[in-house]
């Protein structure tokens, strides 16, 4: 499922209106049609049955159009409906005003909303309310008494449900404008808007419904909509990737491919060993643990199925100690390099890092996390030095700000933009975690993770990704496929996790590693 902004929107409704010839109306009459059940459905299952009285707040553009459709709707299947339009309804033009008509050819009770100097709207009289002030057409924090309605609908504690945006969400990011409109659930129409699944504004949108109203597919395609919902369809149809692939009898460890996970320093210990049992959860035949010699002693054991391997550290136990050439010389035969949980900053390391990748085999796929993607920040040359790589970048936001020189608030603003921005510039498939983690791939492909869970957000879980996406290209998957589905399988698993536990707060990241 593509998800949209509010641009490429306007261009696909235009394309089905003008090019296929498919009337407004008619994609007006779905979606109303379309919202009017989704309402009613909500309130069956919050309250045991549908709500009988609905108020839809109607602005002048189309979205209050779409919301006089459900008004009809809602009235014809038995339930009372009132209408307050947040602008005089004798200014509305085209397929407003036809609404318009119809609603008041119907005799659907209509007040015009003037604020504090009119009446006043006696919200206890209804069970519901649809939010049909403001759609993609939308532009900045919502005015006058757009904004009183917003804030009188919040405060009445009726649930109510967004016609495909809440009102006062910017649908191109997600981030929210005073006042912004709490649904329940928003219907979106024809596909989600990227504002419903990027933070805050998912959290402002409630249950995301994404419903048809006719508009042919492959119009999306046309327009060039490159940003997806991470997904099983998704990662079936799109990636490639059959997520429930069953392994063929006739195969042995050596199938299955090799992860070499160069992870770990003596404060830090955990990391590596994090990132080594989830490469083994995440089914690649063997794993080497990399490790600086001194750490070997203690370690050994902790992970028995892996083969812990101690490169000479000059006794310190650290990475600073160890010649790159040493690690890149274990690189040979391995299908896949983990290199950043737990590996540490020192003076110098940036040297490292370039002499590292100096010499490695180009065709080896890369998985950098962590203090490898620190020391990349603060190297001049990072473009030069990951071009041509089959590399895979998993960043949380703070590294993301290094990694492209703006401060975090810059990059959390706009994180698909931001992940598309560096993964295109630089050549390589980018991870941007976070709640509804953002894959983008070198082509320009963005994917929206559905999967995962605030439990997530716990000391290690991100070596438990790169230990997972390592483990997947090893198995042969393409950097985007193991990014894919690496973020997608580490949500899943931590949902999974987290089922059955009273709250997710106690998840830890070997929980995850566990359900995989
Ligand atoms: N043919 C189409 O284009 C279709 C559009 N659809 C609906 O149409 C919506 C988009 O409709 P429009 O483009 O008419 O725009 P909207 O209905 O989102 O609202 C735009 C109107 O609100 C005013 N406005 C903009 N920002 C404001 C603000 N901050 N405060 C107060 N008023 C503001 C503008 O003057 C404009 O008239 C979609 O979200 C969807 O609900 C659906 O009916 C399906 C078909
Ligand atoms: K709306």
């Amino acid at each position: 499922m593509r998800i949209v902004t509010s641009e490429e929107m306007r261009n696909i409704d235009k394309a089905a209106i003008e090019r296929i010839g498919i009337p407004a109306l008619v994609l007006m009459e779905n979606a109303g049609r379309a919202v009017a059940e989704e309402a009613m459905r909500l309130t069956a299952q919050a309250h045991g049955g549908p709500a009988k009285r609905w108020l839809v707040l109607a602005g002048k553009g189309n979205n209050g159009a779409d919301g006089l459709v459900a008004a009809r709707h809602l009235l014809e299947a038995g339930c009372e409906v009132g209408i307050a339009y947040a602008a005089d309804p004798a200014g509305f033009r085209g397929e407003a005003a036809v609404q318009r008509d119809i609603a008041a050819n119907l005799g659907l009770p209509a007040v015009v909303y003037a604020g504090s100097e009119g009446d006043p709207i006696y919200w206890t009289r209804y069970d519901g309310i649809v939010d049909a002030l403001l759609g993609t057409g939308s532009r900045g924090a919502p005015a006058g008494v757009y904004a009183a309605l917003i804030r009188e609908a919040n405060a009445s504690g009726l649930p109510i449900v967004a016609i495909d945006t809440p009102s006062g969400l910017d649908a191109d990011t997600g981030n929210l404008h005073d006042p912004c409109i709490r649904a329940a659930r928003t219907v979106a129409l024809a596909y989600a808007k990227r504002g419903l699944v990027q933070y805050p504004g998912a959290g402002a949108a409630g249950e995301v419904v994404v419903r048809a109203i006719g508009i042919p597919a492959r119009l999306a395609e046309q327009i060039g909509v490159r940003t997806f919902a991470l997904d099983e369809r998704t990662l079936r149809e799109r990636l490639g990737v059959d997520p429930a692939r069953a392994r063929e009898a006739d195969t042995h460890k050596g199938t299955y491919g090799h992860a070499l996970i160069a992870a770990g320093s003596r404060p830090m210990s955990g990391a590596g060993l994090l990132s080594a049992r989830a490469a083994l959860r995440g089914g690649c035949g063997l794993v080497t643990w990399a490790v600086p010699d001194r750490l070997v002693e203690p370690l050994a054991g902790r992970v028995p199925e892996a083969m812990i391997y101690g490169l000479p550290d000059e006794e310190r136990g650290d990475w600073s100690g160890v010649a790159p050439a040493a690690l890149s010389q274990l690189t040979v035969g391995k299908d896949a390099l983990v290199l950043g949980p737990g590996l540490g900053r020192w003076a110098g390391d940036g040297d490292w890092l370039r002499e590292l990748l100096a010499g490695l085999d180009p065709a080896l796929p890369i998985v950098l996390d962590a203090d490898s993607l620190n020391i990349l920040a603060d190297m001049p040359e990072a473009s030069a030095q990951l071009c041509g790589r089959r590399a895979v970048l998993t960043p949380h936001p703070g590294e993301m700000a290094r990694l492209a020189g703006f401060a975090v608030p810059d990059i959390q603003r706009d994180r698909i933009e931001a992940a598309r921005r560096y993964a295109t510039q630089h050549a390589v498939t980018l991870v941007l975690k976070g709640a509804r983690t953002v894959v983008a791939t070198p082509e320009g492909d963005v994917y929206v993770n559905a999967t995962g869970n605030p439990g997530m957000a716990t000391g290690g879980a991100g070596d438990v990704l790169a230990g997972l996406v390592g483990s997947l290209l090893a198995q042969g998957r393409t950097p985007d496929q193991a990014a894919a589905f690496g973020v997608w399988l580490h949500g899943a698993a931590g949902d999974r996790a987290a089922a059955g536990r009273p709250t997710s707060s106690s998840l830890v990241a070997g929980d995850i590693i566990e359900a995989l």
